[in-house]
């Protein structure tokens, strides 16, 4: 199967002439679920900063769908299919749940983001399932402001996947959230799996112990190791530099 996202020697150097990524490979296909561990500074952030359009790579390249995407502006990248979450703008907290998936819908089309009719039989029925997937069905009157901030994070999720993103860059998802709203994100995540292709950055171990999903660690600007969760807790290197202090 032709790799959904592949990524061939990377590099992105900051002003001043810092390497945040120094050749970093990786290869994700469709349907994936895929983590992106790794100590702070790793470079998990900067990776999905130029997977997504925001930073420039300086070497290597990035390809999405077989199609080199690197230095792709951002806005262009989310008309191709490259939802970032957090992207703006975000939720309208003036609106309910149902607006804002309409509005969501409507920027996928190129339109205006006014409410009103306009979504066909069939966008309703996406939007539907949305809510379905994200468990707001019984919120959907619900003003986006009034949201617990679980709720909010899963409106935010949805409003991506209704702006059509084949590609969710997800970054530290489960930020702020409790026991049970992570579980909720962790469930949303694994039956998204086949459906779209995700890549995650997240620090909560228990969290990512949950997701059906592979694993890689990145170290200094370098990918350390790739494999399954048990995988790469195990590996001598990746406790050293990373889960050792939090599995000690
Ligand atoms: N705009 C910038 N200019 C210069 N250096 C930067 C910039 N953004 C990030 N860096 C540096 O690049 C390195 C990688 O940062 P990045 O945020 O990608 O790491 P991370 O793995 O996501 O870390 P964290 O888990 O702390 O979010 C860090 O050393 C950081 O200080």
């Amino acid at each position: 199967m032709e790799d959904f996202l592949r990524v061939e020697g990377l590099e992105v150097t900051y002003e001043g002439g810092f390497k945040a990524l120094d050749g970093v490979d990786l290869k994700v296909t469709k349907g994936e679920l895929r983590v992106l561990l790794g100590p702070n500074g790793a470079g998990k952030t900067t990776l999905l900063d130029a997977i997504s359009g925001r930073v420039r790579p300086s070497r290597g390249r990035i390809l999405f769908r077989g199609k080199e995407i690197g230095g792709t502006p951002e806005h262009v990248l989310a008309w191709k299919g490259v939802g970032r979450k957090f992207q703006n703008p975000g939720v309208l907290n003036g609106l309910t749940v149902l607006e804002n998936l309409v509005v969501a819908t409507r920027r996928r089309k190129g339109l205006l983001t006014s409410l009103g009719p306009g979504l066909s039989a069939e966008e309703w029925e996406v939007l539907e399932s949305t809510l379905g997937l994200v468990g707001l069905q019984d919120k959907r009157y619900v003003k986006a402001a009034a949201l617990s901030h679980g709720e909010r994070q899963r409106l935010e999720l949805a409003m991506v996947l209704s702006t059509g993103a084949e590609l969710l860059l997800l970054d530290e998802p489960t930020a702020g959230l409790t026991r049970s709203e992570t579980e909720a994100v962790a469930d949303l995540l694994n039956r998204l799996r086949g459906a779209k292709t995700v890549v995650v950055v997240e620090h909560d171990m228990n969290f990512v112990g949950k997701l059906a999903a592979s694993v890689t660690v990145l170290h200094l600007g370098k990918v350390l190791r790739e494999g399954t969760f048990e995988e790469v807790r195990q590996d001598p290197e990746v406790r050293a530099v990373y889960l050792g202090r939090a599995y000690a």
